[in-house]
C-alpha cells in the first residue's frame, strides 16, 4: 500500500507528478475555512504533510497518529511546536541555503529603501507632485560608509554582511549566539553586546529565528537605545518585535525609519497605524519570493519528504 502524503501549499505541477508516482497524495493550495475540515479529515491517515505558512498545531499531529514528517518550504520552522515533535519522535524538515541569496537581496532592497525614500518618492512621482527641482525636504541619508548592526549572523545575515562589506563598505557589528569567525575574518564584522550595537549602528536588522526565546524580544526599551536617526530592518519574523512599540518609536522619531517585510499579524491589517506612516517601508513577506527561489525551495521540501518516508537520510531536518 502506498503511504499517504497532504500536500497544503500550491507546487509546481512536475513535483506534484513526483510525488503522485510513489505516494496517495491530497492536495490542498492553501487551508482556507472552506476547506480545513477536509484538510482536517486528511491528517488523520496521512504519513507525510508538505507545506507552508500554515500553523500545524500539536491537536493537528493528535489527529495524524500515522505521521512520520513535516516538510516545510520555508526555513523558518515557528509554525511548529518544536519539542513536541521530539517527544512524538517525529521528522521536521525544513530549506535552509537555498534562499540566503533572494532574502538578503529583499533585506538590501529595504535598506536602500527605507534610507533613500525610494517608495515614499515614487509615489510622489506618480501623483504628479513632482512639479520642479527636488529640495532638501525629499533628500534621504546615505547607505555607503554607514554602520551596519546584524542581530543574528546566521545565513542570511552573512550574505547581508557580504552585500553591505563588500558593495556598500560598510562597517559590521553584530551579536549573535556565539561568534561568527567567519564573518570577522572575511567581512571585519566585530562581535558586541546588543546594546552596544543599538547605540552604535545606523541600520539595526534582525536576522534570527522566532524562538519562545525571540518572541517580542526588541521593544520600547530597544527602540530607545537606538539613534535617533537610526533605520530598522525586520525581514525576520514580526513577532520578535513588539509592534505597538514600534509605531510609538516611529510615529515619535525615536526612530528614523523602518523597512519592513514581516508583521505581528499577517496579512498586515489595512488599517494598520504603519500603513499611514511615511517613513516605513512595508512589504508583503517576500524575503525569498524569486521564480527561482520558491522553485528551489519546493524542491528541496520534496526531496527531504520523500527521503523521510523512504527511511533514507533527509537533507535538511530542523528536528
Ligand atoms: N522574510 C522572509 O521571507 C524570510 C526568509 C527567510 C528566512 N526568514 C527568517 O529568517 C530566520 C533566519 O534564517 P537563517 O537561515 O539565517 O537562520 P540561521 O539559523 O542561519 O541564523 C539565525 C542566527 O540567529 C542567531 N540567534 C538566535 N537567537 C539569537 C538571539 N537571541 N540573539 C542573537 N542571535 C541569535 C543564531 O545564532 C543564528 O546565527 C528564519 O528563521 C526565518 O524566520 C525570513
Ligand atoms: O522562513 C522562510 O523561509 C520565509 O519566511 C519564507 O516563508
Amino acid at each position: 500500500m502506498k503511504q499517504r502524503v497532504v500536500v497544503y501549499k500550491k507546487l509546481p505541477e512536475h513535483l506534484n507528478e513526483q510525488l503522485r508516482a510513489e505516494f496517495d497524495v491530497t492536495f490542498f493550495d492553501r487551508v482556507n475555512d472552506g476547506n480545513r475540515a477536509a484538510f482536517l479529515e486528511s491528517l488523520k491517515s496521512a504519513h507525510g504533510i508538505i507545506g507552508a505558512s500554515l500553523p500545524i498545531t500539536n491537536e493537528m499531529l493528535d489527529a495524524a497518529p500515522a505521521l512520520k514528517i513535516a516538510s516545510t518550504v520555508s526555513v523558518g520552522v515557528d509554525n511548529f511546536d518544536l519539542d513536541y515533535f521530539r517527544q512524538r519522535g517525529l521528522m521536521l524538515a525544513h530549506t535552509p541555503g537555498v534562499l540566503n541569496e533572494s532574502t538578503a537581496d529583499t533585506i538590501f532592497s529595504l535598506i536602500l529603501a527605507s534610507a533613500r525614500r525610494i517608495v515614499e518618492l515614487a509615489e510622489y512621482v506618480k501623483a504628479g507632485n513632482w512639479k520642479g527641482s527636488i529640495g532638501e525636504a525629499q533628500f534621504g541619508v546615505n547607505v555607503h560608509g554607514k554602520t551596519l548592526g546584524l542581530i543574528g549572523m546566521g545565513r542570511i545575515g552573512s550574505a547581508v554582511a557580504r552585500r553591505a562589506h563588500h558593495g556598500f563598505g560598510m562597517k559590521i557589528l553584530y551579536n549573535n549566539t556565539r561568534p561568527n569567525p567567519e564573518a570577522e575574518r572575511e567581512l571585519n564584522a566585530t562581535f558586541v553586546s546588543k546594546d552596544e550595537l543599538l547605540a552604535q549602528a545606523d541600520f539595526v536588522c534582525l536576522m534570527l529565528p522566532l524562538t519562545p526565546e525571540t518572541e517580542r524580544m526588541f521593544g520600547a526599551r530597544e527602540f530607545g537605545l537606538m539613534k535617533r536617526s537610526g533605520i530598522f530592518i525586520n525581514a525576520s519574523r514580526g513577532r520578535i518585535v513588539d509592534e505597538q512599540a514600534m509605531i510609538r518609536a516611529l510615529q515619535d522619531k525615536t526612530i528614523h525609519a523602518a523597512g519592513l517585510d514581516v508583521f505581528e499579524v499577517e496579512p498586515l491589517p489595512a488599517d494598520s497605524p504603519l500603513l499611514a506612516l511615511p517613513n516605513v517601508v512595508a512589504l508583503p513577506h517576500i524575503g525569498s519570493a524569486t521564480h527561482e527561489t520558491r522553485l528551489a525551495m519546493a524542491e528541496l521540501a520534496v526531496a527531504n519528504l520523500i527521503a523521510g518516508l523512504r527511511d533514507e537520510k533527509v537533507p535538511h531536518l530542523a528536528v
